[in-house]
């Protein structure tokens, strides 16, 4: 058996990203850019007004009371032809560009009408009011790196360098196996007292959306050699090969078998952990391949801590081991056995005080037990028993 670190090594730390794919903006929050964006323009394309008023040549003004004889009108993409001439001003509105000769815009607020036009006592102010052209990036400038994480915040800048899509790093597709003869779909009109609902899919299919991963729900396959065998042919395309079930001892565990029928490289059989033990992993060509636990909380615990981390890399973004964050127990915890224990948690207390409270019932059969959890307390190999109050790593779902 080996430990989570090293498991998560030969897991997270030989994969990379993926190769790369040009998607429109709004689908691409949570990718990571493959490619720099250079901006194809300018922006403002040209100076700006910044306010509604009017612009005028700067020189002009004296903080005195002066008349203006207003010449014409520069609306936001409709620019005024001419140019500003002493004693003369353009009516101008946000967004629009500042007319040759004019050099400040002063605002409406500060103006009133006068014979010829209007008057203002504003000081002068060399470019009051106006955005420069380029002041907020210049045309082939680098707006983002290579590797830069994109988020909505983003994608204002972007599309306004003149880019409708980006280069990113594909997502990878997750296609996920269930096994075991006694699993039916949730969906059944009724259930007979052996069956057991194929609920992991779920909640992995969910995992993995959230990481922004495409899920592909290959089904459930029946315990037999054969059955495995037909439905692995369905996961040829996929990134990663999930599978749940059937990773154990017992005889009808023929997940891995059937996996090696398929070319399946085995890197490692069991993790030092709890749960999540008899978690398989290896490799198939370029296919990623973890025979999950069966158990709902194993596979779901060894989803959090090597799948989610083994996306985020294929997808190019930091992947560390999931470590969590220190809180305080609620309770006594006993001297831990010589597997990490991801027990689950809620958070108790108000905030600001903020305590962990493990379950009472640890067993990673118990869905319910696990819905109703914040996260993980993570107790290392051996750890020593400690008092309610002490500090522990607390890994938040
Ligand atoms: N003699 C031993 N028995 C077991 C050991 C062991 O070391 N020696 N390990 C235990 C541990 S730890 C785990 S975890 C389980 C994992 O076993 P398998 O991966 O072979 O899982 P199954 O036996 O197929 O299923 C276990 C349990 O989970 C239910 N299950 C399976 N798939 C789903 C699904 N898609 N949705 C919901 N529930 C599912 C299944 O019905 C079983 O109840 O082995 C222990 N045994
Ligand atoms: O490791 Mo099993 O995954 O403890 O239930």
């Amino acid at each position: 058996m080996i430990t989570v670190e090293e498991a998560f090594k030969k897991i997270v730390g030989t994969a990379n990203p993926l190769d790369t794919e040009s998607l429109p903006l709004h689908v691409a929050s949570g990718r990571v850019l493959a490619a720099p964006i250079k901006a194809r323009r300018s922006q403002p394309g040209c100076d700006m007004s910044a306010m509604d008023g009017y612009a005028v040549r700067s020189n002009d003004l004296t903080g005195g009371e002066i008349s203006f004889t207003v010449i014409g009108e520069s609306a936001a993409g409709n620019p005024f032809q001419g140019t500003v001439k002493s004693g003369e001003a353009v009516r101008i509105y946000t967004g629009a560009a500042i007319p040759s000769g004019a050099d400040q815009v002063v605002i409406q607020e500060n103006t009133g009408p006068s014979d010829v036009g209007i008057f203002t006592d504003e000081p002068a102010q060399p470019f009051a009011n106006i955005r420069s052209a380029g002041y907020d990036f210049t045309e082939k400038q680098t707006l983002l790196e290579a590797g830069s994480f994109l988020s909505p915040r983003s994608f204002g800048m972007i599309a306004s360098g003149g880019h409708g899509q980006v280069m990113v790093h594909r997502a990878p597709k997750v296609a996920i196996l269930a096994t075991g003869d006694e699993l039916v779909r949730a969906d059944q009109p009724t259930f007979l007292p052996h069956q057991t609902v194929s609920s992991t899919t779920s909640q992995l299919m969910a995992l993995i959306s959230d990481c922004g991963a495409t899920p592909i729900d290959l089904g459930q396959a029946g315990d037999t050699l054969p059955a495995l065998k037909k439905a692995l042919l369905l996961a040829q395309d996929a990134d990663i090969l999930l599978t749940i079930g059937g990773a154990s001892v017992g005889d009808k565990d023929l997940i891995q078998e059937a996996l090696n029928n398929k070319g399946m490289t085995l890197n490692f059989w069991k993790v030092a952990m709890r749960p999540g033990k008899p978690l398989i992993f290896g490799t198939h060509s370029k296919q990623y391949i973890m025979g999950l636990p069966g158990n709902p909380a194993s596979a779901f615990v060894c989803a959090l801590v090597f799948l989610r981390p083994l996306i985020d890399k294929m997808m190019g973004r930091p992947a560390p081991l999931p470590t969590g964050v220190a809180l305080p127990v609620a309770t006594n915890l006993p001297e831990n056995g010589p597997r990490q224990h991801y027990m689950r948690a809620r958070l108790i207390g108000t905030p600001g005080a903020r305590q962990v409270d493990p379950a009472v019932s640890q067993d990673s059969g118990h869905l319910s037990v696990l819905a109703m959890s914040d996260g993980l307390i993570i107790r290392p190999p051996h750890a020593p028993a400690v008092q309610a109050g002490t500090m522990v790593p607390f890994l938040p779902f």
